[in-house]
């Protein structure tokens, strides 16, 4: 048995764990020991130190963290998820402490029914988050040492949307990993042998997603990081028997189509063209890139385009270029996609595509840094007057290009999000905000109506809602200022906001199964899901888990 377990303690007050005999000192008090908190946080140099101060704050005194994170929104998010979890996973098995999840390996396959019963707090559970290590963040294949990413995921289904801790469980799959450098590091956690075939996967996999549903009745299960063919073949294979989804192609889909509906907005009121006019190129053709391109067409149709017109507003590169059918040999998920109109010669510069496609949107899903280069970005301010830039790969070292250097070479005319955060800055005597393009703001409030309106599955029609939810909650000021997305501090309200939309649209497609909700008016919905938000601010909150 390889499991690893997280004794999930039920007291997430501070200094009184049930292993912790010590009495606390009496003048402690939760409004001068936050600050002790952040002023320890701050006494640390390098963030991977911050992300190893945090984590280890986080089994200490639970709540204490969650503070830090509610209440510091801004300073800590990019400490415990992106991009500081990027190298966290990276160094996972040499900066290991302490078990923070489940580590399930091949070898347990026929058993795994078993290691899921050891985990403490069955009852409670309800969100987990899956992931092999097979493509983790735009890092490739990190084996065993990706936990550190479902770990941050759940972290932040606690700190936005209010998910109570002893209802997440983070797990790692392991079934080898196919880089020799882990597989030669001594320290290395995982199964020293490279990934086994799809077929004894999937064989692993039917037993493990049967088991989850019978150890964890009421428990959704988030896919992350699975490399782009898993990706597609388990959301495909379980969604409609399980209440799954992916968080790469539907929570970055999600995402992306929200910005990418407040960007275009702007967009078409500069250009005077209608929304629906838009050219968008996609640089990267994975499991998000597909996801956000279906995601996409699922709004243009909305909107009164049929399925084709959709269809070819769409165009992908991959790394052999413009992604077209006469080019044959496509991977099945580029095959929809591909462009039937071209048949010359493969076209595999950025530039030569951007020339013959002339998109107003381009979006950068390839995790390859530095290709949004200075020529790219004045060619697609040639095109339009508001070009649509979003370098959305993670972490923040693989992004196409910069902030400073999308606003430099447009003249600051960009509209622009980014997968990792990128900081404020001054433009001629302006200061501008990046959108920051991650699903962070769209997986905790998917997740949560999910979960209150007990899903039986997830549903397109729940992402798309999901997404529209989020396009519309920006603030007047907010949009005042120009902004995709809301600012970060909102997210709890935001994610409140989405969990709504989504709970009405399990109920319209028959999913739900908490009838009770079905009776609820909008603003008493909206006090339903905000009620059932567990808040580290108060010392003993609601708990999703203690009460559905
Ligand atoms: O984790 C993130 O920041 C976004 C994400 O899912 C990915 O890049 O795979
Ligand atoms: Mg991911």
């Amino acid at each position: 048995m390889t499991a690893i377990l997280f004794n999930s303690s039920s007291n997430i007050g501070h200094g009184a764990q049930h292993d912790w005999p010590l009495r606390p000192p009496p003048s402690l008090s939760d409004a001068t020991h936050i600050i002790r908190c952040l002023a320890q946080l701050h006494s640390k140099g390098p963030d991977i130190e911050k992300y190893i101060f945090l984590l280890a704050l986080k089994a200490r005194e639970p709540r204490m963290f969650y503070r830090l994170c509610v209440e510091h929104m801004k300073e800590v998010v990019p400490l415990i998820y992106t991009p500081t979890v990027g190298q966290a996973c990276q160094e996972y098995s040499h900066i290991y402490r302490r078990p923070e999840g489940l580590i399930i390996s091949i070898k347990d396959k026929g058993n795994i029914g078993a290691i899921l019963g050891t985990w403490a707090n069955k009852a409670a559970a309800r969100i987990s988050v899956v992931t092999d290590g097979s493509r983790i963040l735009g890092l490739g294949d990190l084996g065993v040492n990706g936990m550190p990413i479902s770990v941050g995921k759940l972290s932040l289904y606690v700190a936005c949307a209010g998910i109570h801790p002893s209802s997440a469980i983070p797990i790692c799959l392991d079934f080898g990993t196919n880089t020799q450098k882990h597989l030669d590091d001594p320290l290395y956690l995982g199964l020293r042998q490279k990934r086994v075939p799809t077929e004894e996967m999937t064989e692993f996999m039917d037993e493990f997603m049967d088991e989850m549903s019978v150890v964890f009745p009421k428990l959704l299960v988030q896919f992350e990081d699975f490399s782009t063919d898993h990706a597609f073949k388990y959301l495909d294979r379980y969604r409609s028997g399980y209440p799954v989804f992916n968080d790469d192609i539907q929570g970055t889909g999600a995402v992306v189509l929200s910005g990418f509906i407040n960007a275009a907005k702007l967009s078409s009121a500069a250009s005077s063209e209608p929304l629906t006019a838009q050219r968008i190129l996609f640089f990267g053709a994975g499991s998000a890139g597909v996801g956000v391109a279906m995601q996409l067409l699922s709004f243009f149709t909305m909107e009164g385009m049929t399925e084709d017109e959709a269809r070819r507003r769409v165009w992908l590169v991959d790394s052999k270029g413009l992604v077209y059918t006469a080019r044959g040999q496509l991977a099945e998920h580029k095959k929809y996609f591909a462009r039937t109109d071209y048949i010359g010669p493969p076209l595999t510069s950025l530039l030569s595509i951007i020339d013959y496609v002339r998109p107003t949107a381009l979006i950068g899903l390839s995790t390859i840094p530095g290709t949004f280069t200075p020529e790219v970005l004045r060619a697609m301010a040639s095109i339009s007057p508001r070009p649509i830039v979003f370098p959305l790969s993670n972490p923040v070292a693989l992004s196409e290009c910069t902030f400073a250097e999308a606003l430099k070479h447009t003249q600051g005319n960009v509209l622009f999000a980014s997968g990792s955060p990128f900081e404020d800055m001054l433009f001629d005597g302006t200061m501008r905000s990046a959108g920051q393009g991650n699903n962070m703001y769209i997986f905790p409030g998917l997740g949560l109506g999910a979960i209150l309106s007990r899903a039986g599955r997830v549903t397109d029609s729940m992402v798309e809602a999901s997404a529209l939810g989020l396009a519309n909650s920006l603030s007047a000021a907010e949009e005042a200022a120009g902004l995709l997305y809301p600012r970060i501090e909102r997210i709890r309200e935001i994610s409140a906001q989405v969990a709504m939309r989504v709970v009405r649209a399990a109920q319209e497609a028959g999913v739900d199964r908490n009838p009770a909700l079905r009776a609820l008016n909008d603003p008493e919905l909206h006090m339903f899901v905000k009620s059932h938000m567990w808040d580290p601010r108060r010392a003993q909150g609601a708990s999703v888990g203690q009460r559905l």
